[in-house]
């Protein structure tokens, strides 16, 4: 099939547009000088629009391998023509989520803390030993500079995960730590407070590195730590990133290095910029998401490897799996674990339902009808590849719909301007593929359609996922309503699946109830 993303102008934009908009994001966020000191746009020009960016920002994409482009927002599908059918989950790969990607977004477009009524769950050696906690930031007794750097930043009280981890993390003799919560609860705000309480202004050398996946992860990470730290004027920030180099022969005299692996290995172990000796604070921020990305373990692990045995270790997660914990004892000493569990979706308030459609023009027919039916409120399509959903972009443009499109080749901006259009109730309907499975939050979603059921690479029923397209939080507990097309007996054996897993009833839709969705839809 032609790409004919070039064509209709969609095109991903060059990745040094999305370098331009970190830039420009750090100085809406009035920390230019900080961040803009670093020169990363004009170091990405001149290395021909920042080939790593690419590389990090661009692995879920594959669009190469399969050449076809779905639109950005909102109509101007670039998928096949339309009329030609709609590929079936078998010929192609599901799209899947890139977890550096997933993270970002989820940091970007979050509004705030995630807070969690659930308990904290801490491990230690000495179960005995009292353990601190706080319920205000002066109960920290940090320097003046940097609590100012923290309320400036709108922040009052600790999060429940700051609340046990900070007096821990700033104890001293230090204490090595295991963090592990959901995105959004606090834990970078935590570190990043520890890492710049732990530095000594006095001493020119490098003496906290902190360790991201990708390039955009550590930009943002140190623009929180360029944020918090703004008061502290002595505090030296430096990234360690794809366009930063060293000078032959430069000692670094910045009190924090942030950076990625590859980067900081080459200066801490190759260009010896640094002495790995000398670090007192080693953070590894998004264990996980390093841990899935090929060869950032072993790097980890070499830098590791210099750092002497008095350094603090500090490990963050957002999950809990065995591998994740494997590497975290292997890097950190005799720790103490938080661990915050996560607030479980549930299908409590969501109405579900499956249309039987016989072939893919009945499907089209239901989601038009669905369509139609939409007053208030919006919708999510979900389908399984990026094909299928610029196929039923394109229809449903060409029928007059304003759709938005939502898949894994868009670069992180133009996921956000999607995103930010259809939150904003520029389209009705977002079109999409398990790129947002999870953390979709826009509240005046009220119905979610799976156009394709969501099943593994083998076809089985996925209902992790199913959980994660249409369930809610407590947090946003309204209710909806869940509408699943259902093509063939397979279809029909996933559905039953999924109704036994979660013993939750899915209702037959059709002529004679459909008056349901019309009350809900309004
Ligand atoms: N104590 C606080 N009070 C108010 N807002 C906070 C506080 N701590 C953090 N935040 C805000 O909450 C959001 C999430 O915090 P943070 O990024 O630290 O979470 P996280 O657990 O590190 O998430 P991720 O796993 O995605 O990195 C951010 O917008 C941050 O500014």
């Amino acid at each position: 099939m032609a790409d004919s993303s070039a064509e209709s102008g969609t095109t991903a934009a060059p990745a040094a547009a999305t370098t331009e908009n970190w830039v420009k994001k750090a100085e809406d966020q009035e920390i230019s000088t900080l961040v803009g000191g670093l020169n990363i746009e004009k170091k990405d020009k001149e290395n021909g629009a920042g080939g790593e960016a690419a590389a990090t920002t661009q692995p879920a994409a594959g669009s190469a391998e399969n050449g076809s482009h779905a639109a950005a927002a909102p109509t101007g599908a670039a998928a096949p023509a339309a009329g030609a059918p709609p590929p079936g989950a078998s010929g192609e790969e599901i799209e899947t989520v890139n977890p550096a990607d997933a993270s970002l977004l989820m940091k970007i477009i979050r509004k705030g803390l995630v807070e969690s009524k659930l308990d904290l769950e801490v491990q230690r050696k000495d179960p005995s030993s009292p353990l601190h906690s706080v319920k205000s930031f002066e109960a920290l007794h940090l320097k003046p500079e940097l609590l100012q750097g923290v309320y400036a930043m709108g922040f009052n009280a600790p999060s429940k995960i700051q609340e046990t981890a900070l007096p821990t993390l700033l104890a001293d003799p230090p204490q090595n730590m295991i963090a592990q919560s959901q995105s959004g609860t606090g834990k970078t705000a935590a570190f990043v407070l520890a890492m710049i309480s732990r530095v000594d202004p006095r001493k020119n050398y490098p003496q906290v590195i902190c360790l991201s996946p990708t390039y955009e992860l550590a930009i943002q990470t140190g623009e929180v730590a360029a944020k918090m730290s703004k008061f502290c004027r002595d505090v030296r920030l430096r990234f360690a990133v794809r366009g930063e180099d060293v000078a032959k022969g430069e000692r670094l005299t910045d009190h924090i290095i942030i950076g990625t692996p590859g980067k900081l290995m080459d200066w801490g172990i190759k260009f010896r910029a640094f002495d790995l000796r000398k670090i007192s604070v080693f953070v590894l921020d998004e264990a996980d998401v390093m841990i899935a990305t090929q060869g950032h373990q072993d790097q980890c692990i070499r830098i590791h490897k210099q750092l002497p045995s008095t350094c603090q270790m500090m490990f963050f997660s957002a999950t809990y799996e065995k591998e994740v914990m494997e590497f975290a004892e292997y890097i950190v000493p005799n720790p103490i674990i938080i661990r915050l569990a996560r607030e479980q979706e549930s299908l409590d308030n969501i109405k579900q339902y499956y249309v039987k459609c016989r072939d893919q023009n009945e499907k089209y027919q239901a989601i038009s009808n669905i369509y139609g039916v939409i007053t208030v409120g919006q919708a999510i399509i979900f389908c399984h590849t990026r094909k299928t959903a610029g196929w039923l972009a394109e229809r449903m443009s060409k029928d007059g719909h304003s759709v938005a499109v939502l898949s894994g080749e868009l670069t992180v901006d133009q996921r956000l301007a999607v995103l930010d259009r259809f939150r904003a109730g520029l389209e009705k309907v977002l079109i999409t593929t398990n790129v947002l499975s999870r953390g979709i939050d826009v509240a005046q979603v009220t119905i979610v359609v799976n156009f394709d059921l969501p099943m593994d690479q083998n076809g089985r029923a996925d209902c992790e996922t199913y959980l994660h397209r249409i369930g809610r939080t407590g947090r946003f507990g309204k209710s909806g309503i869940a509408i699943n097309l259902v093509e063939g007996e397979h279809n029909m054996k996933i559905c039953k699946t999924i109704e036994q897993h979660f013993q939750k009833k899915i209702h037959l839709l059709d002529a004679e109830n459909s008056d349901e969705i019309e009350k809900i839809g309004s």
